[in-house]
């Protein structure tokens, strides 16, 4: 029997749809008028709803770089993108932002997306990071990434061309297995570097886009059984939930066998994560360190693939800085055979100076990493942000600055070698500054300075102009 009768069910069904309305309709008029950021310039609908950006970038497919470009050029240095969210273009608002006093949280608006919310990466709160921060502060870095044994030569065959995209993705996850649980996965020995690790991360990056925006997809995913998931859905998820058991079975491998990680003559990521040389250390959850996988392997390895193919394709289009960065390889280095230790390639002043930083500089597209205000304020470029709110900028604006990087888009190895260097080192924003900058950043130096090097040193490369466009395809001629 029903509480009340049907013509009072009918009012009160009115009266909820009508509060609801209400509440949409102040909640935009507040947004609008009312709202701490409401004197911030940007357009109406931004300031509306965050559904706004999720047409923008969902439906429209523009990428948010652009936007962000074009909104700057219509509304000046800050804009309001969404309705608690401000995005700097002045290259000073980066240290503003992101220094070591900064201690923000990060924003779960871009965070979530990845769904590693127990990882270093994917923790808001500083003091909950820091710990496994100091952990992954990687040391020591050359030993482990020369012993493992990448199959890289074996790819390649005289005038035969080979996706280096691939390549290098492949070379970036042997290194992290390696690292982490000191295992030779050995994607770089599968045929034309199609590894099924490799081409599941580059499958799943759709994914990450739709999840940053609230909606059920994400909370419906991590109910799904992993087998079920692996043999039904699109190719999308089927290759989530097949990362997802990879790293599992991983993770877990080490956690039932501790002792598989004696075999490594280096300390690995994971016996540092299990507490075993951390005397003090809280203990981390399964969830933790699987979380922490996939941060390692997202982190780690498409990062590398795409400073990596950045520098070659640099390289390849500036047939003199080619010359001269194999002229002082040839000289460092040699007799093929014999390898000279990282040591020696680190201190190459064209190779791990100018071309890598150079190619690090002009690393593509990158996220604004948001930041949320301090309950008592600050001020952003001379401008007071309110506490509450959202603040962020993208590397490019201070990389792709002429302000600080003259002629930025033109790729100048040699700005590196100069007075000016100093000051470019202090500028260089690519992997983010402050207590959230990078922890990866001396392994990323070691691994690109040591692919860059073996390719420039062992092959011949030229670029591939029949398959060029449609990604980076490199000929390799084999026997320098
Ligand atoms: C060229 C290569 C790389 C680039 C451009 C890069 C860039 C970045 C950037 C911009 C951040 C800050 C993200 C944020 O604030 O949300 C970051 C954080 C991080 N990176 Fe890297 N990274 C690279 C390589 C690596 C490598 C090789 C690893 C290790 C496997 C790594 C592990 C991490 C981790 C764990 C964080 C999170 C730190 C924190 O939130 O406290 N990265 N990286």
């Amino acid at each position: 029997m029903s509480l009340f009768s049907p013509q009072v069910s009918g009012y009160l069904v009115a009266l909820a749809a009508i509060l609801l309305v209400s509440l949409f309709v102040w909640r935009i008029v507040y947004n609008i008028y009312f709202h701490p950021l409401s004197h911030f310039p940007g357009p109406k609908l931004a300031a509306c709803s965050r559904l706004w950006l999720a047409y923008r970038e969902l439906i429209q497919g523009e990428s948010l770089s652009d936007l962000r470009a074009q909104l700057h050029r219509q509304y000046g240095e800050i804009i309001r993108w969404a309705p608690n969210e401000l995005h700097f273009s002045n290259p000073a608002a980066y240290n503003d932002i992101y220094n070591n006093k900064n201690k923000w949280d990060k924003d779960h608006s871009l965070y979530r997306a990845y769904d590693l919310d127990t990882s270093t990466f994917g923790l808001t709160h500083y003091s909950d990071a820091k710990q496994s921060r100091d952990v992954l502060f990687f040391q020591d870095i050359d030993r482990p990434i020369t012993g493992s044994r990448t199959g890289t030569a074996q790819q390649f065959a005289a005038d035969k061309s080979s996706d280096l995209v691939l390549g290098f993705h492949c070379f970036a996850v042997d290194i992290i297995m390696n690292l982490c649980y000191a295992k030779n996965w050995d994607a770089t020995k599968v045929p034309d570097f199609r590894s099924d690790i490799v081409l599941a991360s580059q499958a799943v990056l759709p994914i990450f886009t739709m999840n940053k925006y609230p909606g059920p997809l994400l909370k419906m995913m991590r109910y799904i059984p992993m087998r079920l998931g692996k043999k039904y859905g699109t190719p999308v998820t089927k290759a989530l939930f097949f990362l997802r058991e990879t790293l599992m079975h991983q993770v877990y491998g080490v956690l039932r066998n501790p002792s598989s990680l004696e075999n490594a003559s280096y300390k690995t990521i994971y016996h540092s994560l299990l507490g075993r040389d951390a005397k003090g250390r809280r203990s981390l959850s399964k969830v933790n360190l699987w979380h922490e996988a996939g941060a390692l392997l997202g982190g780690g390895s498409d990062t590398i693939a795409t400073a990596s193919t950045t520098i070659s394709y640099y390289v390849l289009h500036n047939p003199e800085v080619q010359q001269r960065l194999v002229n002082e390889l040839r000289t460092a280095w040699p007799v093929l055979e014999e390898v000279p230790r990282y040591e020696v390639l680190e201190k190459l002043p064209l190779l791990q100076t100018a071309v890598v930083k150079e190619g690090v500089r002009m690393f593509p597209e990158g996220a604004s990493l948001p930041r949320v205000v301090p309950p008592e304020g600050a001020t952003i470029t001379g401008t007071f942000i309110p506490g509450g709110a959202i603040v962020g900028q993208s590397y490019v604006h201070v990389n792709f600055s002429p302000a600080v990087f003259p002629d930025p888009h033109a790729f100048i190895p040699d700005r590196w070698l100069g007075v000016d260097a100093k000051a470019h080192e202090a500028a260089l924003a690519t992997f983010s500054k402050g207590p959230r900058g990078c922890v990866g950043i001396n392994l990323a130096y070691c691994e690109l300075q040591l692919v860059i090097a073996a390719i420039f040193r062992r092959f011949d490369v030229t670029l591939d102009a029949k398959r060029f466009g449609l990604y980076l395809v490199i000929a390799m001629l084999l026997g320098r």
